[in-house]
């Protein structure tokens, strides 16, 4: 049975979207759930408003949009049959729908009054073909504006750097000299003062955030009148690089002259216009920094890095620091992903004042330097992050089943027979976890409950279903009160409880996505958050956006770390299974993982990179 629903689609009792008028090509694409009502209608309104009647064109132009959704800024023509994946929890075989022959589809997009082709001077088309790539217009603008940028900057005459203080610096910073192993994080901070815009990539713990303090130390100490600024694509995630920041040791001459600047969401530092997409800062009116350097930017859209790159000043020094390995942005572009893989020119006079800073090595392309050394952790985690990213499953098969302490794999396909003894250790881990964290929180202690909450972490890739979230906090739930809890859970604000937040709110200095804790006070329940050294704590009541977090999707846990953590994998099917999705899920770990899974849903992943398509990775 189905039901209307004012958009004039069906809504199936299983959730699938139908659109009511779809025919042809469109409703066969609708029925296998690769396009939901919604492409379908856009694309009829694309085609009625732009007298387009020709159905592989409007299949062409609702795969676009349906791209979008799924975070690619454009659609890859000669691909997507390969490359598509039906929306939901389940692979849906694509291979037997009518897809046009490559050739034939992109000569009729081409050819239609919806779709400007090759030629960028062309308005007034809300649809783009370039290079076999098909676009929203919009997107495709914005693409250039962020190709128009790097362009810009690379071509203007580069920083004024007075070389021999330069040099000075990093010897000072850097004791080991060019060839000791943080040669690499030497020559970062080279590279980031001596160009306009730099990319400074590595996975955790390869010392971002100790290569970005000792880049604006070397900065401030070029000019002390720099003014810098901080940002991240979340509130967490910029405050968390304010606390990492203010923590990496530094000679303490150096260390004042990083003092100043504090971190902001992006957004933040745009300056959002109430009721507008719009911001305060833009190509017209300029950010005010000479320095911003951008934390997380994995996490960053196409549309706010366009937005953002338009803002700074062309003159200004920007710094993209994030992990390209990492899932990408909700929204759709990979913009550090691309800018990290796509070919760039040669720049010999870079690397001219490179070897004379005493920062040499192989010739530095696109201003992007990658950390691959890791500091913080060893052993079998980074041998198993190493092979997720490489692309080699046997390896990390290996590595799962080398029955190392920091690595424990519970083979389980089906969750509940398989393995009892390994769920039955997951089960110990969560209740001695929640048990500890409950013990601090009963005796007030903020800082401990907060360390305790961050010593194990329930990761989940669904939301919904048996492998998601949902399923596995009533569990969780569920174990505790048969574990016997300390504190009286019938409270809504008991001690212990642990807290996510699901929306800013900048009054209270909470984000989307902070985790807390509830802990007892003489003046009664508080929420405390972790703020570096002192934790902020807040009446409950004035809280109005927090859930109970027993366990979190992959996704909300990017951009966080955990002592141990226990991954629950969907099955081989899951299209969520991807390698970006484990390689954020183990790296998420700083003491041990514990993998809940198939060999085959490990083998599916890792075979699975999610591969956005954009026009920016081809070329910059
Ligand atoms: N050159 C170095 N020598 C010694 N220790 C280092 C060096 N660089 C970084 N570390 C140490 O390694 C750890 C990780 O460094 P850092 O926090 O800078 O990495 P990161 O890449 O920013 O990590 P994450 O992405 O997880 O935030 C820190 O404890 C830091 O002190």
């Amino acid at each position: 049975m189905s039901v209307p629903t004012a958009t004039g689609a069906l809504l199936a009792e299983d959730g699938v979207r139908f659109a009511v008028r779809a025919t042809g090509l469109l409703a066969e694409f609708n029925a296998r759930g690769v396009l939901a009502a919604t492409d379908v209608q856009v694309a009829h309104r694309l085609g009625r408003l732009g007298g387009e009647t020709d159905e592989q064109v409007l299949l062409a132009a609702a795969l676009t949009v349906r791209a979008l959704r799924a975070g690619s800024v454009c659609l890859d023509l000669s691909a997507v049959d390969r490359t598509v994946l039906a929306e939901g929890d389940e692979l849906v075989d694509t291979s037997d729908l009518r897809w046009p022959e490559p050739e034939s589809w992109t000569a009729a997009c081409a050819a239609s009054p919806l779709v400007a082709a090759d030629d960028a001077t062309a308005t007034g088309h809300p649809l783009r073909l370039v290079d076999g790539l098909l676009y929203l217009d919009r997107y495709w603008r914005q693409e250039e504006q962020v190709r128009g940028a790097l362009a810009t900057r690379a071509a203007a005459p580069p920083p004024v750097v007075d070389e021999a203080r330069l040099r000075a610096a990093l010897d000072r910073l850097f004791r080991g000299g060019p060839d000791a192993t943080d040669a690499a994080q030497r020559r970062a901070v080279a590279v980031c003062t001596l160009r306009w815009i730099s990319v400074l990539a590595g996975g955790p713990g390869t010392g971002k955030t100790t290569t970005v303090a000792t880049l604006l130390a070397v900065l401030r100490d070029q000019d002390p009148s720099l003014r810098i600024a901080l940002a991240a694509p979340t509130g967490k995630a910029a405050a968390r690089m304010q606390e990492a920041l203010a923590e990496v040791d530094l000679p303490p001459g150096d260390r004042e002259r990083l003092a100043g600047p504090s971190a902001s969401t992006i957004h933040r530092l745009l300056g959002p216009i109430r009721g507008s997409s719009r911001f305060r800062f833009d190509r017209h009116r300029r950010l005010p920094y000479d320095v911003v350097v951008v934390d997380e930017t994995s996490m960053v859209s196409l549309t706010l890095m366009a937005r953002l790159l338009e803002a700074v000043r062309p003159d200004a020094r920007l710094v993209l620091v994030g992990d390209p390995d990492q899932l990408a942005s909700v929204e759709a572009g990979a913009v550090l992903g691309d800018l990290v893989a796509a070919p760039a020119d040669p720049e010999p006079h870079l690397d001219h004042a490179l070897e004379r800073v005493g920062a040499p090595g192989p010739p530095v392309t696109g201003g992007v330097t990658v950390l691959d050394r890791t500091w913080r952790f060893h052993g079998t985690i980074a041998a198993l992050a190493a092979a997720i990213r490489a692309g080699d499953a046997d390896a990390a098969v290996a590595a799962l089943r080398a029955g190392q302490h920091d690595v424990v794999f519970v083979e389980d396909a089906d969750l509940t027979v398989r393995d009892p003894a390994g769920l039955r250790a997951l089960r110990d881990e969560v209740v001695g976890a929640a048990s500890e964290t409950e013990l601090a929180a009963l005796d007030g202690d903020a800082p401990l409950a907060l360390s305790r909450l961050d010593e194990h972490r329930l990761l989940c890739a669904h939301r919904r279903g048996p492998f998601g979230v949902t399923r596995w906090a009533a569990d969780v739930e569920r174990w505790l009160l048969e574990a016997g809890p300390v504190a009286d859970r019938d409270e809504e604000w008991y001690p212990g409880r642990p807290l996510l937040v699901t929306a800013n709110d900048h009054d209270r200095g909470v984000y989307n996505g902070d985790t807390g804790v509830v802990i007892a006070t003489p003046k009664g329940p508080r929420a405390v958050f972790a703020r570096g050294n002192a934790p902020i704590a807040i009446a409950p009541s004035l809280l109005d956006a927090v859930t109970t977090v027993h366990a979190m999707t992959v996704h909300r846990a990017q951009g966080s770390q955990f002592a141990r953590v226990s991954v629950i994998l969907p099955p081989a099917e899951s299209p969520l299974l991807t390698r970006e999705l484990l390689y954020t899920a183990v790296t998420r770990a700083r003491v041990t993982v514990r993998l809940v899974g198939s060999e085959e849903a490990v083998r599916a992943a890792i075979a699975r990179p999610i591969g956005r398509a954009s026009g920016l990775r081809r070329h910059r």
